[in-house]
C-alpha cells in the first residue's frame, strides 16, 4: 500500500484570497524554500532508479504534492516526512502518467520519459503548468523517437512503445527557436541513462534543472560528458538510489529581494549563496541598484541608492530567468525612468501587466517587450492572477501600493510557493488570508 503525507489536496482547488497593505519596507532574514523546478524534474528522475531515492529540500507546494501523487499511480511508493520525499521502486508498474494529475503540472512528458525508459512503454496526457503562451513540447516526443519509441496520439494524449529491449542509443537535437529547451534536455538525459550505449544530445539547456538532474545521474552510475558537441551520456544498467538535496529556490530567493527593493527594505535570504543567481539576474538588479552578497548560511541584498530603470531581457541560463520577468516588471514601477523587459523565452509572458496596471502602474506591452515607466505611486487594488508568476508580481506591486489590496488566484501561489507568504509577513509585510466569498447561488 502506497503511504503519501498530502500537505495539500491535490485535487481542490479550495481558494482564499489574500488582502496586503502595502507601504512597509520588508527587513530581516527567512529561509528560502527547495526549488520547485529543480524538483520536480528530480522526481521524475527518480523514476529511473532501481533504488529507493530520498530528495531532501522538497518544497511543500501544490506541484511536488501533484508529482507525487503521478509516481505512486505509476506503481512507486512514494513518503513524506518533512521536507524529505522518498520513492521506492514500483513492483507492479502502471506505465501511464495519471491523465487528470498529468495535466495538472509541466514535467508530464518528463515523467513520462522516466517511465518509458524503465518499462518501455508509457501513457500520458498533453503537459499542463501555466498557459501564458503555447507551450511546445514537440522536441521530447522527438527524443522518444529517437530513443527507438514509436509515438502515437489519440483523443487524450500520447503512447511511445519501444521494442524490446527498451530504449536504444540515440541523438537528439534539445535546440527550438527560443533557445535549447529545459524539459526537453530532461527528457533526453532520462532515456539517456537506461540506453545500452552512449546518446548525445545536442544543443542541450545548462538550466540548474538539467544540470541538477544531470549530477544525481551521475552520481548514481550514469555517465555524463559535457562538451562543444553536446551532452554525452552513457546508460547504466544499474541507477542507485540514495540521497539527493535540493538546492535552493533562485525564483523566491529573486522575488523577496524584488520585494524589499520596491518597499525600501533589505532582506537576507538563508538555504542559497550568491553562486545560485543567474548572472543575468544579478546584472539586472544591479543595474538596478540592488547589490547581493555572500554570508555564512545565505545571502544579503542591499540598496545602493534610488531604484533605477533597466533595459534587460530573459534568456537561457545563465541569462535573466523568464520566471522572474514579471516580478522585476513589479519592482520596476518603483524605479525611476523607462525600463524595457523583453521576454526571450516565449512569444510572450504577459499575464501581469493589467494586474499591475490596476495598481496605477504604467506598464505596457509591444510584442514580448514591457515597458515600465517610473516611479508611479501605486494604490491599492483587487485583482486576480493567472498564473504562479503574476501572481507574485501582482503581490509585489500591492506591498508597494498605499492602502488595502485584495489579490485573488491563490491556487497558482500554491502551485510554487509553500511559505512565500509566511516569509513575507516575517520580513513585516501586513498580509492576511481569507477565504474566497462564493456569489450566493
Ligand atoms: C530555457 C528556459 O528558460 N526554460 C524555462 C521553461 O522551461 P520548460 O521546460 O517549461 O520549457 P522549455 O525550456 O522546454 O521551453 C523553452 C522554449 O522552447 C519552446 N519549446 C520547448 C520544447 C519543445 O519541445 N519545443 C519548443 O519549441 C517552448 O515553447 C519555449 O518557447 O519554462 C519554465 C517555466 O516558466 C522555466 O522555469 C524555464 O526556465
Ligand atoms: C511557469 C512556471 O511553471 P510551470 O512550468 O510549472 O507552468 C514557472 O515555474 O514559472
Amino acid at each position: 500500500m502506497n503511504a503519501m503525507t498530502h500537505t495539500h489536496s491535490v485535487h481542490a482547488r479550495d481558494e482564499v484570497v489574500v488582502r496586503v497593505t502595502g507601504g512597509r519596507p520588508l527587513t530581516g532574514r527567512v529561509m528560502v524554500q527547495g526549488s520547485k523546478n529543480i524538483a520536480l524534474h528530480l522526481y521524475a528522475a527518480a523514476l529511473v532508479a532501481d533504488e529507493p531515492v530520498t530528495l531532501q529540500g522538497v518544497p511543500a507546494i501544490l506541484d511536488t504534492d501533484v508529482c507525487a501523487q503521478i509516481l505512486i499511480h505509476t506503481g512507486a511508493h512514494a513518503t513524506v516526512a518533512g521536507d524529505q520525499f522518498t520513492v521506492h521502486p514500483a513492483e507492479h508498474v502502471t506505465p501511464e502518467v495519471h491523465p487528470d494529475l498529468g495535466r495538472r503540472v509541466r514535467t508530464t512528458c518528463v515523467l513520462a520519459a522516466a517511465v518509458l525508459a524503465r518499462h518501455g512503454r508509457v501513457w500520458f496526457p498533453r503537459p499542463g503548468g501555466d498557459a501564458f503562451c503555447a507551450r511546445l513540447f514537440d522536441r521530447h516526443l522527438a527524443a522518444m523517437e529517437a530513443a527507438g519509441a514509436v509515438v502515437t496520439s489519440d483523443e487524450h494524449g500520447f503512447t511511445a512503445r519501444c521494442g524490446a529491449p527498451g530504449v536504444r542509443p540515440f541523438t537528439v537535437d534539445a535546440g527550438t527557436p527560443y533557445g535549447p529547451s529545459l524539459g526537453a534536455t530532461v527528457t533526453a538525459l532520462l532515456l539517456a541513462a537506461r540506453a545500452p550505449g552512449t546518446s548525445l544530445i545536442t544543443n542541450p539547456s545548462i538550466e540548474p534543472e538539467v544540470t541538477e538532474a544531470a549530477r544525481f545521474l551521475n552520481e548514481r552510475g550514469v555517465g555524463i560528458r559535457f562538451d562543444r558537441d553536446g551532452l554525452h551520456v552513457t546508460g547504466s544498467e544499474h541507477i542507485a538510489g540514495g540521497r539527493f538535496r535540493v538546492a535552493g529556490d533562485r525564483i523566491e530567493a529573486a522575488t523577496m529581494i524584488m520585494a524589499a527593493a520596491a518597499t525600501g527594505g533589505s532582506v537576507t535570504l538563508g538555504g542559497i549563496t550568491t553562486h545560485h543567481m543567474p548572472t543575468g539576474l544579478t546584472a539586472a538588479l544591479a543595474d538596478a541598484g540592488i547589490l547581493l552578497a555572500d554570508q555564512p548560511g545565505g545571502m544579503c541584498m542591499a540598496l545602493t541608492g534610488p531604484l533605477h530603470a533597466v533595459e534587460t531581457a530573459t534568456g537561457p541560463h545563465p541569462g535573466l530567468p523568464t520566471d522572474t520577468a514579471p516580478q522585476l516588471a513589479a519592482m520596476l514601477t518603483q524605479a525611476h525612468g523607462t525600463s524595457i523587459v523583453a521576454e526571450r523565452i516565449y512569444p510572450r509572458r504577459d499575464t501581469h501587466i493589467g494586474g499591475l496596471t490596476a495598481f496605477g502602474a504604467a506598464v505596457s506591452s509591444k510584442g514580448a517587450e514591457i515597458y515600465v515607466r517610473g516611479v508611479t505611486p501605486l494604490r491599492a487594488a483587487d485583482v486576480a492572477a493567472e498564473d504562479i508568476r503574476a501572481v507574485t508580481a501582482l503581490l509585489l506591486a500591492a506591498l508597494a501600493a498605499d492602502g488595502t489590496s485584495t489579490i485573488r488566484g491563490m491556487y497558482h501561489l500554491r502551485r510554487g510557493y509553500g511559505r512565500l507568504l509566511t516569509n513575507l509577513a516575517t520580513l513585516g509585510a501586513d498580509i492576511t488570508t481569507l477565504p474566497e466569498a462564493h456569489p450566493c447561488p
